[in-house]
C-alpha cells in the first residue's frame, strides 16, 4: 500500500525532471501565462542569448495591467503604448499566442486562464505575478516567477524549485448570510497574518469549500499570496469536471472523459499528512471590511476600528499607528461610520460574472450615493459580454456606476484609473498597500456585495441587514 499524498505531493512528483539532495528540484512547466509588464525583459534575455522559445504551445499571452478600460481604440499614455506594442511583437517574434486588445478573450491574466480552458487540474501553471495562485482553484500547481524565472522557461519549459512544504487551511461549517468566499480568505488572513504560509502551499479545505463555485474557489486561491504562501489550491471535485467541460482549451468526448478519470486520481488521499494545519469556523466569519494597509488588518463589519494597544508587541502597535496614520481613521471608529468617495468592482480576484452578479444584485433600483464614483470592471471581455446578455451593465449604469472595458483598472495605478490623494476606496481587489490605488489612496478591502451597498449608503453597511443578501 503506497504511502497516502496530498495533490501537492502528487503534482510535485510528476513534474520532476530531476533532483538531487540538498538542491533545488528542476520541475517541469505545462503552462506559462504572460503579461506586458514583466516579460519585456524575460524576451530580451532569450534574444540576446540567441534563444528560441521551447514551447510556444504552452505559453499564452495577454495585456491587463496597463490597458485603459475606456477608449481603448486611442491609447494616450506613452509607457502603456509601448509596453502592449512590445509584447505582440515580442509574441510575434517568437510565435506565442496573445489576447490582444482586439481580441474577443483579452482580460486579466488570472480571469482569462480558467475562463480558456488552459487552466487544468494537475499542471504545473507559472506566471510573472504573485497572484497566479489563482488558478490553484482547479488543483493546478500554480504560482507566481520572477522574470529571470519567466526566461528560464520560456528557455526551457522547466524551472529549478525548492520544495515547498505544505499546509491544510481547513474552513469548517457552512457560510452564513451575507458571507461571500472574499470573507473567508480576508478572515483568514486577519486571524492568521500575512505570512503564516510563508515557505508553505496551502491546500483549501472543509466542507465550506467543497461547496463553493469556481469563480469563488479563484477569489480564495487568489489572495493564498496575501498570507504569504507559495501557492494556495483546491482538489479538484465535480464542481471542477462540470466547470471546464466544453472550453475552448479542453479536450472533449472520450479525451475529456479520460481526463477526468487522470484529474480525480490527484485529489488528496484520505489520511494524508501535511506539515501543518490550520482552521477556521465559517460561523465566525463576518461580511469583512480592511481598515489598514495590509490584507491581515481587516474585521468584521460590525466591528469597530482597533487601538495600537490591542497589539500584543511593540511591533504590532507601531504597524496599527502606522496604519491608521495613512488611513486617517480613529480607534473605536464603527466601520459603518466609515464613508468613501470611490468604490470599485474589479481585478483578478473579484470581476468574473458570479461577482458581478453578486453586485448587481445589491445595486438594482438604488442609486450611487452622491459624491461616490463608483465603477464597475469586468475581469476580461468574454465576462462584459456575458455581463451585457444578462443585462447587468444597464443595472448598475442606472444605479449610477461606470461601465468599463476589462482589465487591472483601479486594482493598481498603472492605467488612468486611480483614486486621488486621500480618498477612500471600497474595493474588491487584494492589497490596500500604501499608494496601490494612487499616491495616498485609502483602499479598503470588501466583497462584491460590501462594495455595492457602499456605493448605494456612501458608507460600510452590515448588508446581513439587506435583503439581497444571499446565504
Ligand atoms: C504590480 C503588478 C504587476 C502585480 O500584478 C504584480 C504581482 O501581483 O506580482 C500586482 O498585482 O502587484
Ligand atoms: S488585477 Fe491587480 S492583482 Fe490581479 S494581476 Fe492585475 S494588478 Fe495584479
Amino acid at each position: 500500500m503506497t504511502q497516502p499524498k496530498t495533490i501537492i505531493e502528487k503534482i510535485w512528483e510528476n513534474h520532476m525532471v530531476h533532483s538531487e539532495p540538498g538542491k533545488p528540484d528542476l520541475l517541469y512547466i505545462d503552462l506559462q501565462m504572460v503579461h506586458e509588464v514583466t516579460s519585456p525583459q524575460a524576451f530580451e534575455g532569450l534574444r540576446l542569448s540567441g534563444r528560441k522559445v521551447r514551447r510556444p504551445d504552452l505559453t499564452f499571452a495577454t495585456m491587463d495591467h496597463n490597458v485603459p478600460t475606456e477608449n481603448r481604440e486611442s491609447i494616450t499614455d506613452a509607457v502603456a503604448k509601448k509596453q502592449m506594442e512590445t509584447l505582440s511583437n515580442n509574441c510575434k517574434e517568437f510565435g506565442i499566442e496573445v489576447a490582444d486588445l482586439d481580441s474577443p478573450n483579452n482580460g486579466i491574466v488570472h480571469i482569462i486562464g480558467p475562463e480558456l480552458g488552459l487552466t487544468q487540474p494537475g499542471k504545473t501553471i507559472v506566471c510573472g505575478d504573485s497572484h497566479t495562485s489563482t488558478h490553484g482553484a482547479f488543483g493546478a500547481l500554480a504560482f507566481g516567477i520572477g522574470t529571470s524565472e519567466v526566461e528560464h522557461t520560456l528557455a526551457t519549459q522547466t524551472l529549478w524549485q525548492s520544495k515547498p512544504k505544505t499546509m491544510e487551511v481547513r474552513v469548517n461549517g457552512r457560510l452564513s448570510k451575507g458571507v461571500t468566499a472574499k470573507d473567508i480568505i480576508l478572515a483568514i488572513i486577519a486571524k492568521y497574518g500575512v505570512d503564516f504560509g510563508t515557505g508553505h502551499v496551502l491546500e483549501y479545505t472543509g466542507e465550506a469549500i467543497s461547496g463553493l463555485t469556481m469563480e469563488e474557489r479563484m477569489t480564495i486561491c487568489n489572495m493564498s499570496i496575501e498570507a504569504g504562501a507559495r501557492a494556495g489550491l483546491i482538489s479538484p471535485d465535480q464542481v471542477t469536471f462540470d466547470y471546464l467541460e466544453g472550453r475552448e482549451k479542453v479536450p472533449s468526448g472520450e479525451a475529456f472523459e479520460r481526463k477526468v478519470e487522470e484529474w480525480k486520481a490527484l485529489a488528496t488521499d484520505e489520511g494524508a499528512q501535511y506539515d501543518a494545519v490550520v482552521e477556521i469556523d465559517s460561523s465566525e466569519i463576518e461580511p469583512m471590511v480592511t481598515w489598514g494597509t495590509n490584507p491581515s488588518q481587516g474585521v468584521g463589519v460590525g466591528g469597530s476600528v482597533p487601538s495600537p494597544e490591542e497589539a500584543d508587541s511593540s511591533a504590532g502597535r507601531k504597524a496599527i499607528e502606522q496604519s491608521l496614520e495613512y488611513m486617517d481613521l480613529k480607534p473605536g471608529t464603527k466601520m459603518t461610520d466609515v464613508s468613501i468617495q470611490h468604490v470599485f468592482i474589479g481585478s483578478c480576484t473579484n470581476a468574473r460574472i458570479s461577482d458581478l452578479r453578486e453586485a448587481a444584485k445589491v445595486a438594482e433600483g438604488r442609486k450611487v450615493a452622491d459624491g461616490v464614483r463608483a465603477m464597475v470592471v469586468p475581469g476580461s471581455q468574454k465576462v462584459k459580454l456575458q455581463a451585457e446578455k444578462e443585462g447587468l451593465d444597464k443595472i448598475f449604469m442606472e444605479a449610477g456606476f461606470d461601465w468599463r472595458q476589462s482589465g487591472c483598472s483601479m486594482c493598481l495605478s498603472m492605467n488612468p484609473d486611480f483614486v486621488p490623494e486621500g480618498e477612500r476606496c471600497a474595493s474588491t481587489s487584494n492589497r490596500n498597500f500604501e499608494g496601490r490605488q494612487g499616491k495616498g489612496a485609502r483602499t479598503h478591502l470588501v466583497s462584491p456585495a460590501m462594495a455595492a451597498a457602499a456605493a448605494v449608503n456612501g458608507k460600510f453597511v452590515d448588508i446581513r441587514e439587506m435583503e439581497e443578501a444571499t446565504v
